[in-house]
């Protein structure tokens, strides 16, 4: 594949060829009369022997404060093809801060084809002739990139090429962006003076559909269901709804809802919207908070039968089983001040006019008290998937066993899938009991540990435990073996 500076090497002798003869034209003949005109036609000359087209993106645009998306598009772009071809290479420390990110250096040329045409793309950087010192002189260099190609693909590239570099750079910034879990909670209650509602961190979460322990079918139904989702824009355009879907999570606590929410993040490769509704002021507010999230994220109410009871009117939230009243409870004042968000207010957060802006936004709920909403909050097309987290089954357990433990089959297996029919245990207390408490304690010691607790578990075994009975003889057998 030719390079483009050997083409215009070749381009250059003959450029030269007819600069002499513009030269020795001006020399001998009295043109300043006709000058204007003859380096017109010069240029068109030349302009109809060269036959390629050129096409600059510069990094800022005009006010220079924020670099073009399309230059940053396009850097992204040729990351990945000047690895491969370019000489001269820039490294700097990706976002994951473990890697090195590649760029082209300047005044490297790197060759790219596309249907069959061949167009070829060069870093430029100059800086300006200004005596001016400045603390950051590399920032005062002026960039862009310059793509060249022959006019006959000029349909080709204005027509499509330039939207596939485009998608393709933003494809690729977007595999190697750092997610973020958002939160609308603030320690200053100044949302007017700030620029957005939300402040993020960094999203780390390591929960995935692999460490997931659930049914195996129930997981790849919803695997499917967020892979249609992700590849809808054009079917949801199709039927007239907006890009977006409602998940309803429903189970007692410890039951991987909230993990559930974390491995979705992660396999749609999503930021995160953690709504806290109690820190939401009026329904207005939490309007302006919707058009704040961006496309490809999740927004998750966590507990949302805490947050609004069915009349609008707010109760504290993380109010559960086992908390005391007085904890959960904001102060009187406060509660008055901001029991402003109303059931319609919510209802329109999710499927008003607003919702539809940006689109490719999954909202999630999750309760522990399904029979305490709304049946207008859940309805589907609002909470269009309800998925009920349950007590942990045995495939859920095979799950955990070889995360927890590293095991596939072991003979205790047996014994606790018959306790798991019987007794109900939560994924979190399954979990706990595999996890091994010292480094030498093995996985037979970790499982004997779980079957123990199973059969406390059991209907009547405290009873048999006082008068000296055995639960289950077999898993006793089995545990002693
Ligand atoms: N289905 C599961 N798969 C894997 N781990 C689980 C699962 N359920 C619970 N766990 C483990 O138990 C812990 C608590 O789970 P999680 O926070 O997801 O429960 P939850 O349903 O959101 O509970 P709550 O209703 O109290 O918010 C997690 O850190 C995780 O390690
Ligand atoms: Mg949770």
């Amino acid at each position: 594949m030719a390079r483009m500076s050997d083409r215009l090497a070749s381009l250059g002798s003959l450029a030269a060829s007819l600069m002499v003869v513009y030269a020795i034209i001006r020399r001998y003949l009295p043109l300043h009369l006709l000058e204007h005109s003859l380096t017109k036609h010069s240029f068109r000359l030349f302009a109809s022997v060269y036959p390629y087209v050129r096409i600059t993106i510069s990094e800022f645009s005009g006010d220079r404060l924020k670099r073009s998306e399309a230059y940053t598009a396009v850097e992204a772009y040729l990351s990945g093809s000047c690895s491969q071809r370019a000489n001269k290479l820039k490294a700097e420390l990706g976002a994951d801060c473990n890697s090195l990110t590649l760029s082209m250096d300047e005044h490297e040329e790197v060759t790219d084809d596309f249907e069959g045409a061949e167009l070829w793309w060069t870093s430029v950087a100059r800086t300006p002739r200004s005596q001016t010192v400045s603390f950051f002189p590399e920032a005062e260099a002026r960039r862009h990139y310059r793509l060249t190609f022959h006019r006959r693909h000029r349909e080709l590239v204005i027509g499509s090429y330039l939207a596939h570099v485009l998608r393709e750079g933003r494809e690729v910034r977007r595999r190697r962006r750092q997610r973020k879990l958002y939160t609308n909670i603030s320690g200053s209650r100044s949302y007017e003076y700030r620029k957005t509602m939300w402040s993020h961190v960094v999203f780390d979460h390591p929960s995935t559909f692999d460490t997931l322990a659930m049914d195996p079918g129930k997981k790849q139904d919803i695997m499917d269901d967020l892979i249609a989702f992700r590849n809808g824009k054009d079917y949801y355009a199709r039927i007239g709804k907006a890009w977006k879907r409602g998940y309803l999570l429903y189970g007692p606590p410890g039951t991987g809802k909230s993990s559930a929410i974390a491995a979705i993040a992660n396999f749609l490769d999503y930021d995160i919207y953690d709504l806290e509704l109690t820190s939401v002021k009026d329904n207005t507010q939490l309007r302006k908070l919707f058009i704040e999230t961006t496309s490809k994220s999740i927004i998750v109410l966590e507990d949302v039968d805490c947050s609004l009871d069915l009349t609008g009117k707010r109760k504290p939230k993380r109010k559960k089983e086992g908390e005391s009243g007085d904890k959960a409870k904001p102060p009187e004042k406060e509660d008055k001040e901001e029991s402003k968000v109303t059931l319609s207010g919510l209802l329109n957060f999710i499927d008003g006019l607003w919702s539809a802006c940006g689109g490719e936004r999954l909202i999630i709920f999750t309760t522990n008290h399904l029979e305490k909403l709304d049946p207008a909050l859940i309805r589907r097309g609002r909470m269009d998937k309800h998925i009920e987290m349950s007590h942990c089954g045995f495939e859920a357990f095979k799950v955990l066993a070889k995360n927890y433990v590293g095991v596939d089959a072991h003979p205790l297996f047996e014994a606790v899938r018959r306790l798991l029919e019987e007794v109900k245990m939560t994924p979190a207390d399954v979990a706990e009991n595999l996890m091994p408490k010292s480094a030498e304690e093995d996985d037979a010691s970790c499982l004997g540990r779980l079957v123990r607790a199973l059969e406390m578990g059991r209907p009547g075994a405290a009873a048999k435990v006082e008068d000296g009975s055995s639960g289950d003889e077999t898993a006793e057998s089995e545990l002693t073996s």
